[in-house]
C-alpha cells in the first residue's frame, strides 16, 4: 500500500513587500526596490545604519506613508509601539488609554473591560487600570502600548526601537514579551534594533543598507552583514 501525503498548505506571509520604492524627492530613493518576507508567527529585527531607512520602511508597512511604487501586503489589524512612548500613550490611566485604542470598534462597556483586563494580563500588568500613565517607568510605557495593540486583536507588530529609551534590565524583559506573545499567540513582530544582542531572540533578520535589502535570513547570517 502507497501513502498518497497531502502537501501541506502554505501558510502566506504576514508580511510582503515586491519592489517598494520611495522617496522624498524624485532624485533621491531612501527605499530602492526593497523585496521582503515576513513569515506568520515569527519576531524578525530590522537591522542596519542611521539613515538606512528603516523607520521609512515601518511607516509604509503601517500605512502612514504611501510607496512611490511597489506592492505592500500587511496582515491586519496591525498595531505599532514607537521609541518613546509619551508620543503613543494619550489618556491619563493604564486603562483609559488602552480603551481608547478600541474606539471604533462596536462594543459595549463589558466587552471592552474584558479586553483591557485581558490585554494587561498579557503583558503582565494585570490590576493597574487606574494607574496614572505618568507614574509608570518606561518599560511599563511600552508594555501599555503594546497591550492597546493586543487589545484590538493585533496580527502584526511593529515596533520601531522600542528599547531605545529603556535601561538593560527593562529592554531584555521587553523583549521577552514580546517574543511570547509570537510564541503564545502567534502574532507577527517586526522589531527595529541597533542592539546586536537583541538578535539571539529573534527568528530571522533583515539588513537595509541605503534603502536597499542587502540581507534577510538566519539572524547569525546577518550579523558579518552588519560590519562589512
Ligand atoms: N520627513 C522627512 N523628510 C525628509 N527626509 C526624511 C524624512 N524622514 C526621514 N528622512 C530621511 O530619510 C532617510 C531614511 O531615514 P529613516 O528615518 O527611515 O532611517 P533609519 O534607518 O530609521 O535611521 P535611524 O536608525 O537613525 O532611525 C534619511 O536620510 C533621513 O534623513
Amino acid at each position: 500500500m502507497s501513502i498518497v501525503q497531502k502537501p501541506m498548505a502554505a501558510i502566506p506571509p504576514a508580511i510582503h513587500l515586491k519592489e517598494v520604492s520611495f522617496g522624498w524627492s524624485p532624485e533621491v530613493l531612501v527605499l530602492d526596490q526593497v523585496s521582503l518576507e515576513i513569515p506568520r508567527g515569527q519576531l524578525w529585527m530590522l537591522l542596519g545604519r542611521n539613515g538606512s531607512g528603516k523607520s521609512t520602511l515601518v511607516r509604509i508597512l503601517g500605512g502612514l506613508l504611501p510607496p512611490q511604487s511597489g506592492e505592500v501586503y500587511v496582515e491586519q489589524p496591525l498595531g505599532f509601539v514607537f521609541q518613546n512612548p509619551d508620543h503613543q500613550l494619550v489618556m491619563p490611566s493604564v486603562g483609559a488609554d488602552i480603551a481608547f485604542s478600541l474606539n471604533g470598534e462596536a462594543l459595549n462597556y463589558w466587552q471592552v473591560r474584558e479586553r483591557v483586563s485581558a490585554a494587561l494580563q498579557a503583558v503582565n500588568l494585570q490590576g493597574l487600570e487606574r494607574r496614572p500613565i505618568y507614574a509608570l517607568s518606561g518599560g511599563q510605557k511600552q508594555r501599555v502600548a503594546i497591550a492597546g495593540a493586543i487589545a484590538r486583536h493585533c496580527r502584526v507588530l511593529l515596533l520601531d526601537e522600542p528599547t531605545a529609551l529603556l535601561d538593560p534590565d527593562s529592554q531584555r524583559e521587553l523583549l521577552g514579551y514580546v517574543r511570547q506573545l509570537v510564541d503564545t499567540q502567534g502574532m507577527t513582530a517586526l522589531w527595529v534594533t541597533h542592539r546586536l544582542d537583541e538578535l539571539a531572540q529573534a527568528d530571522g533578520a533583515i539588513v537595509l543598507d541605503r534603502g536597499k535589502v542587502i540581507g534577510q535570513g538566519a539572524p547569525t547570517d546577518m550579523i558579518p552583514l552588519l560590519h562589512a
